[in-house]
This record gives structure tokens, C-alpha cells and sequence, in this order.
């Protein structure tokens, strides 16, 4: 039905020096490039410019973790899709669950933040998933569905059809409490569904949606296996080389 290429991201969140992610990539490089799988790296900003030139002649993609929506301006501390670009950085998650948690980054800025990728020439990783109250309250779908129109706000279907969603219920996040893959099924199911309602189903067809929330490399697979689920983003198990090796394999 589709031809979406499946596409396992790893997030480092606030791990690794320049070093470290330098020595990372020396032993990922040649085995976490597998054919029919899309394999990047959203590390911290500092480990970025080393890890773009190490990754010059891989197949492997480098990622940012957050973007300002603006291109440059009095905003101390942040950086731009200018500035990612510049690097030569491809995609940028936008909208983690943590950024929302921590960082009051509302539905709102998301959809800004969605904008300055494109406008930049970024790919957007753009989380969404429910608290485990909300997940208890039966709101899962709900709160999915308003994160995701919300993200799409005033973005081209030729735009949405690269976007990649990742669904991660928050309560499965660093938990080693993975939902289980049907039930990740029905609710990225339900998502693509929603892009549909705002595209055609031809644009949510091409959107890749991924599960994130304590995927390992012993369940990615289980996870690659239903219909809807494109890939993974991935948090502690892509910290390890041999770890994250095992995860783009297990997405074959
Ligand atoms: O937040 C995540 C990826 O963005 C998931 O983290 P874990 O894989 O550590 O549960």
C-alpha cells in the first residue's frame, strides 16, 4: 500500500560530549547503515559540526533536537534553523514530550517551530503522545489528535507528506513500560487518520509516524510489524553503539 521507508531515530536527550559522539559514530559507521532503513542521530547541539563531518559518505542522517522559530534575533541561549542548516544537520525533533514538559513549549510554538524547520530546509520530527492520566481518562486519541492538527497548522500537504510524527505516550518514556505494539498500532492508526482529515489520504499515506517510548532492540521489530508503525524513536537503547546497530537492523 505504501512505500514509506521505515526510519529509526535515536535521541541522545542531554547525553554525550563531543568525544563521546565522535567515538559513537566511528563504531555505528558501515553497520547502522542498512538498506531500506533510514537510521539518524538528534544529538546535542554541541556535538553537531563533528558529527555532520563524520558523517560526510555514511547513509546516515544527523538530527538536531530543537529549533527556535525564529531565524536569528535577541533570544539568548537558542538556536536556528539558519544556524542547523548552515551545519548540515537534515531533521529536527520539535514538540518532545520533555520540551513540552519542562520548557512550556505549547501546541502553538510546536507549530511555529514546524514552520522555521521548512522555511529552512529542515525535516521535522514532531512528538506527540498522552499523559498517563489522560491514557486512564481514556483521552489518548483525543490529545493525539489536537497535538498533531495543531502541528499542521498552515503547513503545504507537499510539506506534511515529509513530516515525520512520533508518537510517544509519555508514560512509556525511559519506564521500560513500552505500549504494546497493537495498541501503538491503533493509536498511529488513528493519527494517520487525522492527517487524512486534514490532507487527502494520499498525504497521510507518505507520513512516516514512528513509536517512541522504551523501544529496545528485543521489541523494535514487533513494533515494524504493524501496518502503521514506520520506525522508532529511540531514547536510552540508542545510547550504546551495539545497541543502536541492533535497533536499525531490527527495522529491516
Ligand atoms: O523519549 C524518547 C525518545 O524521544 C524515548 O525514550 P526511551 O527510549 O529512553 O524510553
Amino acid at each position: 500500500m505504501s512505500n514509506r521507508k521505515p526510519i529509526i531515530a535515536g535521541n541522545w536527550k542531554m547525553f554525550k560530549t563531543v568525544s563521546e559522539a565522535v567515538s559513537f559514530f566511528s563504531e555505528i559507521k558501515g553497520k547502522a547503515e542498512v538498506d531500506g532503513v533510514e537510521s539518524v542521530i538528534c544529538a546535542p547541539f554541541t556535538t553537531l559540526p563533528a558529527l555532520v563531518e563524520a558523517a560526510k559518505g555514511t547513509s546516515i542522517a544527523i538530527g538536531a533536537q530543537n529549533v527556535h522559530f525564529e531565524d536569528n534575533g535577541a533570544f539568548t541561549g537558542e538556536i536556528s534553523g539558519v544556524m542547523l542548516k548552515d551545519l548540515g544537520v537534515k531533521y529536527v525533533i520539535i514538540g518532545h514530550s520533555e520540551r513540552r514538559a519542562y520548557f512550556a513549549e505549547s501546541d502553538e510554538i510546536v507549530n511555529k517551530k514546524v514552520h522555521a524547520s521548512f522555511k529552512n530546509g529542515l525535516l521535522p520530527i514532531v512528538c506527540v503522545g498522552e499523559k498517563l492520566e489522560e491514557r486512564e481518562a481514556g483521552q489518548t486519541k483525543d490529545v493525539c489528535k489536537v497535538q498533531t492538527e495543531a502541528a499542521f497548522q498552515g503547513v503545504s500537504a507537499a510539506q506534511a507528506a515529509e513530516v515525520v510524527i512520533a508518537y510517544e505516550p509519555i508514560w512509556a518514556i525511559g519506564t521500560g513500560k513500552s505500549s504494546t505494539s497493537e495498541d501503538a498500532q491503533d493509536v498511529i492508526g488513528y493519527i494517520r487518520g487525522v492527517v487524512a482529515g486534514l490532507y487527502d489520504q494520499a498525504t497521510a499515506d507518505a507520513v512516516r509516524i514512528q513509536y517512541g517510548g522504551s523501544v529496545k532492540p528485543n521489541n523494535v521489530a514487533e513494533y515494524m510489524g504493524q501496518t502503521d508503525i514506520d520506525g522508532a524513536l529511540v531514547g536510552g537503547a540508542s545510547l550504546e553503539p551495539a545497541s543502536y546497530i541492533a535497533l536499525v537492523e531490527g527495522a529491516k
